[in-house]
């Protein structure tokens, strides 16, 4: 290092060194500062002011940023990939002998900042920790922000699809090549005792993002609540079933449009967490699920308590984070005002209990949440309305909470006061009307006598200085009351900090009955909303069945409802998995085929969600997976055609499907040649019907008319279509869906429709007439469907081979002459034997 470095670049350096790779924010006075490298990167990012500094050394660039703001700065930072340090002085700087004494307090990296400013309130922030080999990865998602971690279990095959469903903003592996992202880290050798209830792949990922965020907080960190989601019944739905029926996302991967769009009127930060954890895990347990139906109809059903819990949850704050935050000492004296408030409105949230007393669920809720009457006390009497951002700046303890604080800021609040009076005193003891007190740095306070008065000076008086007009002088009695009052400003910030200090730990005690409520206010918040949409989209109460069934009447879209210009048009629905179990739907494009399909699914989540449905009455039975075919997007990021992304997604549902699942199928075997597609969509179906292996519930939707045909083949295959009405060659789409085939595709219209030139659209026609006079065989059966005759797509076109066959005299033919002719034939169909013959 180099000698010419002053003792604090010194110090800097030391601690730099340390953290190569993170960028140091270095406290001093009000500002953290960033140095060399780091300050130009920093003023880059966060476009603050690149100075430099000059002192003793050669030049180095320098920026800082206020302390009070560091947070806001540190989410930017880290939002652009960087790893911050923060560096603090431990000790104060007035006490300080030489130069201060600092360390690191923490490491911020992007699951570990939990400021509000920095972390987005209706989101989790997860660190994902992965332990185990290809088969089978055990995940640990650790919230710091929260102090949950969620557990799941995946494999090579889906952890990317799995891990996409959640907010993860840093992944921890055990071993290279596990996930391209993540960061290695060295496998523990044991896990960590608290975790040893769990099995050892879960354990073990634990152990590995506890050790990593007590590495960043430089203290103990342990979550309060661990839900083991792989050992939880839950209906399952991969991450392409959650994109295709648009609930959290909407395709282009945002919130609009989606159903979370439409149900989140949730008014807490933790409700609006719950709700989309619970959206993202309905449940398969039919007690759980009718407790929840159960509180909604009891909230759906009281409007007046309803509107008043919905007030009072619209009072708390984010109380799981504002807990966190003072446990993990990363908090301002706000928070715990708004700490008092949120648990002033728990409080009254808990005088609700008694009207909801006939729901065990919303019993039980409130049974959660603790009387916090006396730690309410505590910060009634402890913190100020008002308190300044930091508790550095004073007036954040009221006063009467604490005698001796009280007397050290009467002290220093009277201090001009009592020299006023001590002036007055003395201007009367010595007859002196020009006799001043002041105040310099120098000698601190003293008395002022012009010269002209010099013989009526008190022989007490101690001369300092002499002007040119004046003397001045001290006074024991002036010396006390400078002691006392200097004493008293020096001691009072710390003696204020000390008692915030303590008050926070007494708050601490608190945790876990804080925690409790902030999660059950969280699941009011949610079952109270639920009752809100209810109400205001009539919404009405599922009855929820253990058999495989599916009977819906006035079946609705929650999303188009909202969206559509045209009054929406509902649907019944019935599904079984015996007479009614697998609906083939033909229909024109645009007459609402994948509508329907859809909200047959979102019913299906939303109910099991513990949600009213859009619908006038539903029963809905249990679905362990629903599964959904959808669209036909490529995904070259993934370098998968059309046709791959549909095969893999098919091969997904017949390998994973059961008779308990639901099943949506939009159109199957459209990227590849027709008969291609008819044949697969085809085997398909019977594969997925009540004669093949699976025989769930199932709703395919399709273009191919050939498939209508498995309704006379199959048991438990039923037509429907969509109707429409044609008036002179326009469409009207009726949006009813209605037993039977669709009697014509109509795709020539709709392309009419979208504007196709009229040239092209009678040719088309044109063609059309000519496949389908082969299309069926004289018994009016599909030629497709019965391997006979397959149609020609234009017509009857011979072949030269057949022709040449058809001039053959076979009769006239040795056998050698005929074998040679059939090596012609087949050199010309493209055979790659060689005669033997002449
Ligand atoms: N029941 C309904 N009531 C009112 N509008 C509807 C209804 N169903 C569908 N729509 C409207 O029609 C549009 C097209 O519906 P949808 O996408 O379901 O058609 P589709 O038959 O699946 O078409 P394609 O075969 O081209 O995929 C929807 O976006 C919606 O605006």
């Amino acid at each position: 290092m180099s000698d010419t470095l002053t003792p604090m670049m010194r110090q800097f350096m030391e601690i730099k060194d340390q953290y190569p790779d993170a960028m140091l924010f270095f406290r001093m006075g009000d500002f953290y500062e960033l140095f060399g490298e780091d300050a130009v990167l920093a003023s880059e990012i966060l476009k603050i002011t690149l100075t430099s500094r000059d002192k003793g050394e050669k030049k180095t660039p320098m920026a800082g940023v206020p302390h009070h703001a560091l947070e806001g700065y540190l989410y930017k930072l880290v939002k652009a990939g960087h790893k911050a340090v923060i560096c603090d002085q431990l000790e104060d700087p007035r006490q300080a002998k030489g130069i201060v004494k600092r360390g690191v307090t923490r490491i911020v990296t992007p699951s570990t900042i939990i400021h509000h400013d920095g972390v987005d309130p209706s989101q989790h922030n997860f660190l994902a920790a992965l332990h185990g080999d290809d088969d089978d990865i055990c995940i640990a998602l650790w919230d710091l922000s929260t102090a949950s971690v969620k557990l799941l279990r995946s494999n090579r095959e889906q952890l990317a699809d799995d891990l996409r469903r959640y907010p993860v903003s840093e992944y921890l592996v055990c071993r290279d090549g596990l996930l391209e992202q993540g960061q290695l880290v060295q496998a523990p050798q044991q896990s960590a005792a608290d975790f040893a209830r769990f099995e050892h792949g879960h354990a073990m990922a634990l152990t590995m993002a506890s050790a990593y965020l007590e590495g960043t907080q430089l203290r103990t960190v342990r979550p309060r609540s661990i839900e083991d989601l792989s050992a939880r019944e839950l209906l399952l739905m991969d991450e392409n079933t959650c994109v295709n029926l648009e609930l959290l996302r909407n395709m282009g991967g945002g919130r609009e449009h989606t159903l979370l769009w439409v149900l989140d009127r949730t008014r807490t930060a933790m409700g609006g967490r719950l709700l989309r954890d619970w959206m993202r895990h309905p449940l398969y347990q039919q007690h759980a699920i009718e407790q929840r139906l159960d509180a909604v109809e009891l909230l759906a059903g009281q409007y007046t308590l309803t509107g008043s819990i919905r007030d009072t949850l619209g009072r708390i704050h984010d109380l799981e984070r504002l807990i966190n935050r003072i446990s993990l000492d990363q908090h301002k004296p706000r928070d715990l005002v708004a700490l008092r408030q949120s648990l002033r409105f728990t409080q009254e949230l808990r005088l609700q209990a008694p009207h909801c007393a006939d729901s065990p669920l919303l019993q039980s809720q409130f049974g959660n949440m603790e009387d916090f009457t006396s730690l309410l006390d505590l910060l009634d009497r402890a913190m100020c309305d008002e308190p300044p951002v930091t508790v550095k700046n004073g007036q954040v303890i009221r006063s009467g909470y604490d005698a001796h604080l009280d007397q050290l800021r009467d002290v220093r609040g009277n201090a001009r006061d009592r020299i006023l009076h001590m002036e007055a005193r003395e201007k009367q003891a010595t007859g002196i009307s020009s006799l001043k007190i002041r105040y310099n740095r120098v000698f601190g306070y003293y008395i002022e006598v012009p010269k002209t008065h010099q013989n009526r000076v008190p022989a007490e008086y101690i001369r300092k200085q002499t002007l040119v007009n004046a003397e001045r002088y001290v006074t024991e009695a002036i010396k006390e009351l400078e002691t006392s009052i200097l004493e008293a400003e020096e001691q009072l910030i710390p003696y204020e900090e000390s008692i915030y200090a303590d008050i926070c730990q007494q708050v601490l005690q608190w945790f876990d009955p804080i925690i409790n409520a902030a999660r059950s206010i969280a699941c009011i918040d949610v079952l109270s909303t639920f009752a809100e949409v209810a109400v205001a989209y009539d919404y009405r109460k599922p009855r929820i069945s253990p058999d495989p069934v599916l009977h819906v009447q006035g079946l609705r879209h929650p999303v188009i409802e909202k969206l559509s210009v045209e009054p929406f048009v509902a649907n019944d629905l019935v599904l079984n998995t015996d007479d009614q179990q697998l609906m083939i739907i033909t229909g024109p494009n645009m007459a609402g085929k994948s509508t329907y399909m859809r909200q047959a699914a979102l019913a299906v989540i939303m109910a099991q969600m513990g949600c009213f449905v859009p619908a006038t009455e539903a029963l809905i039975g249990l679905c362990d997976r629903i599964f959904t075919r959808v669209g036909a997007s490529d995904n070259l990021v993934e370098g998968k055609s059309t046709f791959m992304v549909e095969m893999s997604e098919t091969a997904n549902i017949l390998h994973h499907a059961t008779r308990n699942s639901l099943i949506v199928i939009d159109e199957v075997g459209r990227g590849t040649s027709t008969f291609d597609g008819i044949s697969i969509a085809w085997s398909v179906a019977e594969h997925l019907s009540s004669q093949g292996p699976i025989g769930a519930r199932t709703l395919f939707a399709t273009h191919f008319h050939e498939l209508t045909d498995l309704e006379r083949e199959l048991h438990g295959v039923v037509n429907f279509h969509i109707l429409i009405r044609e008036n002179h060659g326009t469409l009207h789409f009726l949006r009813k869906v209605a037993p039977g085939a669709a009697p014509k595709s109509y795709g020539i219209e709709v392309a009419r429709l979208a504007q196709i030139p009229l040239s092209v659209i009678e040719r088309a026609h044109e063609i059309l007439q000519n496949l389908e006079a082969r299309e069926y065989s004289p018994e009016g059966r599909s030629s497709v469907v019965h391997s006979q005759d397959p149609p020609f797509l234009f017509g009857a076109v011979e072949d030269p081979l057949v022709e040449k066959i058809r001039g053959l005299n076979l009769d006239e033919c040795t056998p050698r002459q005929a074998l040679q002719i059939l090596y012609e034939l087949k050199s010309e169909a493209g055979g790659s034997d060689t005669s033997r013959g002449g």
